[in-house]
């Protein structure tokens, strides 16, 4: 048929080498100034609708979601439909696990026997060399063994959840099928946007999508409200997320997550209670052949408050070969701007670099 080609269809596996991965240099991003607030509620409740294609509300929905994706690579979501007060508990028993003695909290260290699973404490998780001021709980969609031979070796392992406070690891695991599902439908209004059909990426290399989930704390900074910040006390360093789609769902109240604009200009994602903070990932800059950034973004907790986030990524399957969408070259000039990229690949080579343990 005609569908712009997404992903290799097959399953391939490659050796692993991680050079072979190049984030492009010149970003897309224009000059914002702010970061749209999008209410994606047409496409929450006619996502699965054969005749969407037809919908005319989805339609605003998706040149709404085209125009961000083009102009800033974030957007703030409405109406997704998680409850608000799924959204606030998880922040709240996120603050209680990292208010215990560090004793506790290193009782699920992340080290690579777990797959890079589990609690890293503030310093150990590194952006471009420099610790970052943050402690964190990584998990990752669980890998058993061999699952994806050679490629899946870094990842296997299973998640490490804390016992206390108890109801910690069902929440979360419900939140996270949520998010699940949140991002897929956000993804089926990027579909339409890209001129494919509603389920293109679900179809073609994101049908058992890779998620990642980072349960992140950045403590208070001894010169948080000085003029003069350090190096040493940014939360999160400069970085692009590595996959399909992210959902922050950050405090209330605390302005610290920055997005750069073309100028390169740091701009703030000021908290919208009640909104996910959404922002493309490396794997869609490259299916979109750059017509979508995955934007550049830091953290900087400036505030006199501990501050948490709850980050969601929803990313391609583990060994999708990811290569530009025929549609997306064709609306480019023609010419593909990045080769292939197997998604397993560049999450480890991320993996394997970001921690001094
Ligand atoms: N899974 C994602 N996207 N994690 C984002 C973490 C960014 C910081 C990391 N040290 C880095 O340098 O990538
Ligand atoms: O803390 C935030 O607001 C965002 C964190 C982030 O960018 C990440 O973990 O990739
Ligand atoms: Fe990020």
């Amino acid at each position: 048929n005609s569908l712009p080609l997404a992903f290799h269809p097959e399953r391939i596996i490659r050796p692993l080498d991680p050079t072979r991965y190049k984030a492009s240099r010149n970003s897309m991003a224009t000059d914002f100034k702010s970061i749209p607030l999008i209410d994606i509620g047409p496409l929450v409740s006619k996502w699965d609708d054969p005749n969407i294609e037809q919908d005319e509300h989805v339609a605003e929905v998706v040149r709404q979601l085209d125009k961000a994706c083009r102009q800033a690579g974030f957007f703030y979501v409405k109406g997704h439909g998680i409850p608000d007060s799924l959204i606030k508990d998880v922040r709240e028993i996120t603050r209680t696990f990292f208010s215990l003695p560090y004793e506790e909290k290193v009782k699920i260290k992340l080290s690579p026997g777990t797959g890079y699973r589990g609690y890293q404490y503030v310093g150990e998780n590194i952006t471009k060399g420099v610790p970052d001021m943050h402690e964190a709980i990584d998990c990752y969609r669980e890998v058993e063994p061999g699952m994806y031979g050679e490629l899946g070796k870094t990842m296997e392992g299973s998640n490490k959840w804390p016992s206390n406070p108890p109801e910690f690891r069902n929440m979360m695991e419900e939140y996270i099928t949520r998010c699940t599902d949140l991002s897929r439908k956000i993804m089926r209004g990027l579909a339409l946007a890209l001129g494919g059909s509603a389920d293109e990426f679900e179809r073609r290399g994101a049908g058992d999508p890779f998620w990642v989930f980072r349960i992140i704390g950045y403590p208070v900074l001894p010169n948080g409200s000085s003029a003069d910040m350090l190096e040493s006390d940014i939360g999160c360093g400069a970085h692009t997320d590595y996959g399909l789609l992210t959902l922050v769902n950050q405090d209330d109240n605390i302005t610290a997550l920055q997005v750069r604009n073309h100028s390169g200009e740091w701009i703030s994602a000021v908290p919208i209670p009640g909104t996910f903070v959404c922002n493309i990932g490396d794997m869609l800059k490259i299916l979109t052949n750059g017509i979508y950034e995955s934007t550049l973004h830091r953290v900087i907790n400036k505030s006199s408050k501990y501050r948490v986030c709850v980050a969601y990524f929803y990313e391609t399957n583990y060994d999708a070969a990811v290569v530009p969408m025929d549609a997306c070259v064709n609306k480019t000039g023609g010419v593909k701007k990045f080769g292939e990229a197997v998604y397993g690949e560049h999450l480890v080579s991320k993996v394997t670099t970001n921690f001094v343990i």
